[in-house]
């Protein structure tokens, strides 16, 4: 597995997740001491490039570098906090770009988010088309309309069967 990594700033918790990463495959890159926008927009161009596999971003919040690498056509970034939400975020939304904040994860618990990402290797099939409809919506304007958009079910109970976790309310 071939793994970007960029982080804006350097601390126990981003060098715990970047050891954890080792440990997973190749860390292709390193993004480091640079602005938010270009850690996330690099990190998300090597994992659209096929550069890497996935790609982890770290920031004070995790927000800022989500937000840049979310403008990569290609990337689905997602801010995850706890495992449940990086498996979710795996599961129903293959998710290809982690991003944690390096100030509020204690090191142990960002290992754990990032542990419960990488250990979610498949997207559940049910997630499918809504995961496609993500890529319709890169090329849309503000003015123009999403003529694919339909309602999905879902179930609740569907989605506490995956993760073992509490049905959530939609
Ligand atoms: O622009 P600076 O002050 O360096 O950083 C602001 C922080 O705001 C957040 O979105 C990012 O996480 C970034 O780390």
């Amino acid at each position: 597995m071939r793994i970007a990594f960029g982080a804006d700033d350097e601390n126990e918790a981003t060098r715990a997740v970047l050891e954890y990463l080792s440990g997973l495959g190749e860390v292709v890159r390193v993004a480091g001491d640079e602005q938010w926008p270009r850690i996330g927009a690099e990190v998300g161009q090597a994992v659209a490039g096929g550069g890497a596999d996935f790609g982890v971003v770290m920031c004070w919040t995790g927000t800022g570098t989500a937000i840049a690498a979310n403008k990569i056509p290609g990337v689905r970034a997602a801010l995850a906090w706890e495992p449940w939400i990086a498996t979710g975020a795996r599961l129903w939304n293959d998710a290809n770009v982690l991003a944690l904040s390096l100030k509020r994860l204690a090191p142990d618990v960002a290992v754990e988010v990032a542990r419960a990402f990488f250990e979610t290797p498949q997207p559940d099939p049910d997630e499918a088309e809504n995961i496609a409809r993500i890529s319709e919506l890169e090329p849309l304007g503000a003015q123009e309309s999403w003529t694919s958009r339909q309602p999905v079910p879902e179930s609740a109970e569907r989605k506490a069967d995956s993760t073992g976790a509490a049905p959530r309310l939609r």
